[in-house]
């Protein structure tokens, strides 16, 4: 192991060492390559120890690879907004630590560098050449991400140059670029979409890098979910493979909220406002006709954040199934019976099912479908559809008793509306935090905010695993508790979401020594 100091901390880097198990050669950050793409090497996380347990999982600077790279004083210490701010430059030392709820003899733990302005910027004005690219599926506030980027540039460092790249990651090498100016993204976050366009696929990182390149690009901001971020990680490695002065940015975007580390991510929010005029509507319909169910299927890949927050917001559901919280039809304890029940208690009931719960059950019963759209994500079966056929077939079969079914699948409508007021909000300080660690130098990073801070996270955090609703914790709980449904849950799906959840910073002081994700080793200041 060896070590070097940085500002009050020491930097550790073990090659051989998993980071976080502490086993030799287990496990590095997985950057996955297209097939066409020729293996790269990964450069070695930055993390840097203190006193008591603190572990600092620091993100990429410029000076990491290139050297006298001159710096300038901040233009914002003359901006007459931000001049009354009293300590408006972040600390060098400033960092945010993961966890919040600690006992008195807890370790210090996890810690992310804190975002925004520093002193010294590692660009002048003049020289930034910015571009921004949006990938993946649709989700409200990418205008605003938009918008808040071109005018922090302009407005708080005075950058010109500016352009968007068309049509997602095949843009940089197949397309124009389009000028993004401060009048050009004036009014944009009222609108739905992406002014840029967006696309799956076509990542092609030698040619996106060879675009960059050409184009006298350094500042790469890269909208997208987890499938973007995993690509932008290789373009920084790509990037830092040939010593571009080029900053690559991710602003990570999903209304699934499937990525890990950040409180929530945005259009999330909206997401969940939306899905309720389509509950409402659910239960209007059930409430007004007959042994009535309604049924709203909402977005969730892999993950069930739409579908459990818009339930326990609503209050009208009944039954809310998830990916992450397997279920049956039949049988004791299963969907079927609990309808019934509904049904004679009630005479109405609604059900919300997010697009990827059942997945295993609707492959038993349709062709299974291996199908995978351009950017390899597999394609799913609609269980909306097939759930209303399996209850109208069961009643119509099995009971004696009449129903009727309203389908609404609202998921298009909900992705294309634009963000509202909270999250245009939380997309402006993305934009400018994602902007103030340009312009101070870092590289390789995210931006999101942790127990409500601002944060540059390693590409890795963000990659390296998808957030799921954990079905053993308080908010599932809370979510049963007000639906009343079955929790479908047998003691192998406990054990595996444990087993799955148990997020590292749980792990106690001496764990953590133990495993070698944190030498004893501490700093002098
Ligand atoms: N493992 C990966 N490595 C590099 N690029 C990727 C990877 N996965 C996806 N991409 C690219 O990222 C873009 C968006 O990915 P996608 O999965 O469709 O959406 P999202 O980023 O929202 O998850 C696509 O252009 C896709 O080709
Ligand atoms: O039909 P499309 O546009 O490819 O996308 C549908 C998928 O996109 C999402 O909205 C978001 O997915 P990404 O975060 O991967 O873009 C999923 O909820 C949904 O399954
Ligand atoms: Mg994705």
């Amino acid at each position: 192991m060896h070590s070097v100091t940085h500002g009050a901390f020491k930097l550790s880097s073990d090659k051989n060492r998993d980071r976080k198990t502490g086993n030799r050669n287990r496990r590095k950050p997985e950057v996955k390559l297209t097939p066409r793409s020729p293996v790269m090497v990964v450069s070695q996380p930055k993390v840097v120890t203190g006193d008591h347990g603190f572990v600092l999982e620091d993100v990429p600077h410029l000076i990491d690879y290139i050297t006298d790279v001159p710096t300038y004083p901040n233009p914002l210490q003359d901006n007459p907004a931000y001049a009354v701010v009293k300590q408006y430059f972040v600390d060098m030392d400033d960092t945010i630590a993961q966890k919040i709820v600690v006992h008195a003899n807890s370790p210090r733990g996890t810690h992310f560098r804190r975002a925004g302005p520093r002193q010294k910027v590692y660009f002048k004005s003049d020289d930034v050449h910015a571009c921004i690219v949006t990938c993946g599926g649709l989700c409200p506030g990418l205008n605003t991400v938009i918008r808040e980027i071109v005018g922090s540039l302009h407005d708080m460092y005075g950058v010109k140059r500016i352009e968007g790249i068309e049509g997602g990651y095949s843009g940089f090498y197949s397309r124009n670029t389009i000028p993004l100016t401060p009048k050009a993204v004036n009014g944009i976050h009222k609108r739905g979409g992406t002014i840029i366009g967006t696309s799956r696929g076509g990542y092609d990182n030698k040619k996106i890098v060879n675009s960059i390149e050409d184009r006298g690009i350094n500042q790469v901001y890269i909208i997208g979910g987890d499938g973007t971020q995993k690509g932008a990680s290789a373009i920084y490695e790509e990037v830092r493979r040939r010593g571009l002065k080029v900053a690559v940015v991710g602003i990570p975007k999903t209304i699934d909220n499937d990525i890990p580390v950040i409180d929530q991510s945005f259009g999330f929010d909206t997401a969940v406002e939306e899905a309720q005029r389509a509950i409402n509507a659910a239960h209007v319909e059930a409430e007004s006709n007959e042994n009535c169910i309604g049924l709203v299927k909402l977005m969730g890949r892999n993950s069930g954040f739409i579908a459990m927050y818009a339930t326990l917001a609503s209050r009208d559901v009944d039954c809310c199934l998830i990916p992450e919280s397997s279920f049956y039809l039949e049988g004791p304890g299963g969907l079927f019976e609990y309808i019934e029940k509904r049904i004679k208690e009630n005479g109405h009931m609604v059900i919300v099912v997010a697009e990827g719960a059942g997945q295993d059950l609707v492959a038993e019963s349709l062709r299974t479908n291996d199908d995978k759209d351009a950017s390899g994500n597999k394609l799913l079966n609609d269980v909306g559809l097939w759930l209303s056929q399996k209850i109208k077939g069961h009643f119509k079969t099995q009971t004696e008793m009449e129903i009727n079914l309203k389908y609404i699948d609202p998921t298009y409508m909900i992705r294309a509306v634009p963000s509202n007021a909270s999250d245009n909000v939380y997309c402006t300080l993305l934009a400018q935090s994602a902007v103030h660690g340009a312009m101070a130098g870092y590289t390789g990073f995210t931006v999101g905010p942790v127990h409500g801070r601002e944060c540059y996270l390693p590409f890795y955090r963000i990659t390296e695993k998808q957030n799921k609703v954990v079905i053993t914790d308080r908010m599932w709980a809370r979510m049963l508790s007000s639906t009343n449904q079955p929790s479908f849950l047998n003691t192998k799906d406990i054990i595996e979401s444990i087993m799955d959840e148990a997020p590292p910073t749980q792990l106690l002081d001496d764990q953590l020594v133990d495993n070698g994700l944190v030498t004893k080793e501490t700093t002098v200041c």
